[in-house]
């Protein structure tokens, strides 16, 4: 397995990309932390949905746009595992609001927790990997959006714009320390994130015919690609970014 003997953090595992790539990391011989900010329940899923084939989780419960808990999450993980190889950024909300309806306590609440929280635990996860020497591997999901513009997306756009721009400037202060920085920017995905959005079914139409592959995309072809980042198969791709959209970028006519 790639990845055994590796400690791997990933933020808001609970549900959808992240709990996909805690399972994938876990399937590859991980040790994974599954932060959550309070759904214990969808986290106990994601650890029992490990453990049932032998793999090794804990949950921490750690809202990461708080400075204390994240603080926290890395505590817990140092007390368990003692150490972090693997941090996936995953963390995010996108709630869909037209632009004169954008208030300010949403545009910082939706910063706060995908931008704001990508810097928290990057931070925290890289002293660690310094200090015990031993590199390591940051993977942030940005998004299709950090490439092009979303009208009910104003306010989210911009934070997945600026953690694909974060692990491009990690990936020169933290490349002499061995760690890697790198970014995935998923397309349209179908978790629960978008599920009401999706409900239309005029939409969910519109959007899937844009894809040349023919479908929305599924957490398990967000996952793969996310344990081949933190595989030593990786070693040399640093302020990289994947685009996984079923080549919906491309797509103009
Ligand atoms: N789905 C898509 O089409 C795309 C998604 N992305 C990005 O992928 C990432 C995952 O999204 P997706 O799986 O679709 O969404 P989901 O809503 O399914 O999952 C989001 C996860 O983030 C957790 N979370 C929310 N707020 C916080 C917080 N403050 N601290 C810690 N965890 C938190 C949620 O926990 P809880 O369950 O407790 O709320 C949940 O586990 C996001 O960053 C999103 O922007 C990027 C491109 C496309
Ligand atoms: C939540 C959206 O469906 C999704 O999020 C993104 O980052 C992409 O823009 C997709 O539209």
């Amino acid at each position: 397995m790639a990845l055994t003997g590796k400690v791997a953090v990933v933020s808001g595992a609970s549900r959808g990309i992240g709990r996909a790539i805690a399972i994938r990391l876990a399937q590859e011989g991980a040790k994974v932390v599954i932060d959550h900010p309070g759904d214990d329940d969808a986290a106990l899923e994601t650890m029992s949905d490990i453990q049932k084939f032998g793999g090794e989780a804990i949950s921490v419960k750690a809202d990461v746009s708080s400075s204390p808990e994240v603080e926290f999450l890395f505590r817990e993980t140092l007390e368990t595992y003692h150490t972090v190889d693997i941090l996936v950024n995953n963390a995010g909300i996108c709630p869909f609001v037209d632009w004169f309806e954008v208030t300010e306590d949403l545009w910082d609440r939706v910063h706060a927790i995908n931008l704001k929280g990508a810097f928290l635990c990057s931070q925290y996860a890289s002293k660690i990997m310094r200090d015990h020497h031993h590199g390591g591997r940051i993977i942030s999901i940005s998004s299709i959006s950090a490439l092009v513009g979303g009208g009910l997306q104003t306010h989210y756009t911009p934070t997945k714009a600026g953690i694909r721009s974060l692990m491009q400037s990690l990936a020169i202060v933290l490349g002499p320390y061995g760690i890697t920085c790198n970014s995935i920017l998923p397309g349209s995905i179908l978790t629960d994130i978008n599920r009401d959005h999706y409900a239309d079914k005029k939409i969910l139409e519109r959007d899937v015919n844009r894809i040349p592959l023919g479908r929305l995309g599924t957490p398990d072809d967000i996952a793969g690609v996310a344990a081949f980042l933190a595989s030593d198969d990786a070693r040399y791709i640093t302020g990289a970014d994947i685009l996984v959209d079923g080549g919906l970028f491309v797509n103009l006519q």
